[in-house]
């Protein structure tokens, strides 16, 4: 779409589709909130003969659960979804269609929560493991829904960077209220209510999932898509053409996001072994704060377009924040506020890639994949890192000298693309020319379905 084309889009329009991504942005709310529920229960003093400054969670003593135990609460959503989520994007594509499969994996993140509440009320561990893997089956592959949602309304555009980090920024906030909300209400209330809470926060995803299930009937009407319910079939011979970029673009997720999600997951306990007195929570919230302004960058990339020239820019600043924090004594607030922009940089900008690449009838699998690949890295890698720390008598140097070769590996990946696309003119051009080719692509895709763009061809 030309600049001038777009300007000819009346206003009715533009508050349409900002109107709908409201709803796209929370349909995901309630599963970012409960995510970390166990994660926002309140330290409570533990002293024991090896550590009398030792600190326990309200959970492990709720259910009177150890620290493994309250792990396998994290494992059971993770290690399924190294496959689910990928199926989840399979099923968007070929088996439910993307407003059947969204309002599926909503019920079942909202069934999940209520099983854990019941859990909760009950004071049942095993009732919460229940839960929490139900939410796994709909959660991860509710964020494909959503990402499919976003790339399906914003498709050809001059805004869908922006409408991208748009919804993350809304979900990480999602996080964030979580870590301020849960405590609270443990406090003034109990730990069944808080957790309730959680369910509420899911009911109102679902009804923002069944409002954008009927907006987007309206915006099928109007774009005159082909995508009645579901496409035909993806093959895995489909996959297999998937463009090199593409699978490029899935190894940066996971050197990008295992430093982030996995530094995060001990941070607590790093930071306070290395900044006695530090205030951790706050710190380790600053990076899905930071999330929150991402917007801003997804507009400025909207207008300079480069994509992979703000991914560069974002593995490159993940790795100068990892050798802040890790190895040397500068105050961790800017360590943490180097990360938060590094994610919100590399959030606003990895995510819209996908559709320049794959036509909007795999889009569902193409977000599968990336995310199955995160979860699995993320799974493994947050077993590996916590089996050295036991190891090494919990030596954060080696942990912080894994994170950032991860990192400096992702900004090494994110040069090979550059490089690659010098010739393949895809995604690190400027933003009008690569709206101009995601159309061209869908158009090619719809008249041969399911063609893929051959990189050596362009
Ligand atoms: N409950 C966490 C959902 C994560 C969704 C997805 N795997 C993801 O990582 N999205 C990008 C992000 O930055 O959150």
């Amino acid at each position: 779409m030309s600049a001038d084309s777009e300007k000819k889009i009346p206003m009715s329009e533009h508050l349409f589709r900002y109107l709908g991504l409201l709803f796209i942005c929370l349909i995901t709310f309630g599963s970012y909130y409960i995510y970390d529920i166990p994660g926002a229960f309140p330290s409570v003093p533990h002293p024991t003969s090896a550590d009398p400054n030792g600190t326990i969670s309200e959970l492990e003593i709720y259910y009177d659960i150890g620290d493994t135990q309250y792990g396998i609460l994290y494992s059971v959503y993770n290690f399924p979804n190294m496959v689910i989520v990928f199926f989840g994007g399979y099923l968007i594509d070929t088996v439910f269609g993307l407003k059947k499969g969204a309002m599926v994996f909503c019920v079942l993140v909202m069934a999940g929560q209520i099983i854990f509440s019941l859990s909760a009320s009950y004071k049942l561990y095993w009732l919460a493991l229940v839960g929490r893997l139900v939410f796994g089956l709909g959660g991860e592959s509710l964020s494909v829904a959503q990402s499919t949602f976003c790339a399906t309304w914003f498709n050809g555009r001059s805004d869908i960077n922006f409408a991208f980090a748009i919804t993350l920024g809304f979900s990480r906030i999602g996080s964030a209220v979580n870590f301020q909300v849960t405590p609270e209400l443990i406090k003034s209330h109990s730990i069944p209510f808080a957790v309730w809470f959680g369910a509420i926060t899911c009911g109102v995803s679902f009804i923002s999932c069944i409002i954008l299930l009927g907006l987007d009937l309206i915006r099928g009407k109007k774009d005159k898509d082909k995508e009645a319910s579901k496409n035909d079939a993806v093959s895995l011979k489909d996959i297999a053409k998937f463009p090199g970029s593409v699978w490029l673009i899935f190894f940066v997720v996971v050197f990008f996001y295992v430093p982030l999600f996995v530094f995060i997951t001990i941070a607590n306990n790093m930071l306070a072994s290395k900044f006695p007195g530090c205030d951790t929570a706050i710190l380790t919230s600053i990076p899905y704060y930071t999330a929150a302004p991402s917007p801003l960058i997804g507009f400025l990339i909207d207008r300079v377009g480069h994509n992979l020239s703000f991914m560069a820019g974002a593995t490159a600043l993940m790795t100068a924040a990892h050798i802040v924090l890790g190895f040397t004594s500068a105050n961790p607030y800017i360590g943490m506020i180097m990360l938060g922009v590094s994610y919100a940089t590399m959030a606003a900008s990895i995510w819209p890639t996908i559709p320049a690449l794959i036509p909007s009838s795999r889009l569902g699998t193409a977000y599968g994949l990336a995310f199955a690949f995160q979860n699995a890295a993320v799974a493994l890698s947050t077993l590996a890192i916590n089996a050295i720390l036991q190891d090494t008598n919990k030596n954060y140097h080696i942990t912080s000298a894994i994170f950032t070769c991860f990192a400096a590996v992702g900004c090494a990946l994110c040069i090979v693309l550059i490089l690659v696309d010098i010739k393949n003119r895809r995604i690190n051009i400027p933003s009008a020319t690569m709206k101009e080719n995601t159309k061209l692509l869908n158009a090619a895709s719809s008249e041969s379905a399911p063609l893929l763009v051959n990189e050596s061809a362009n």
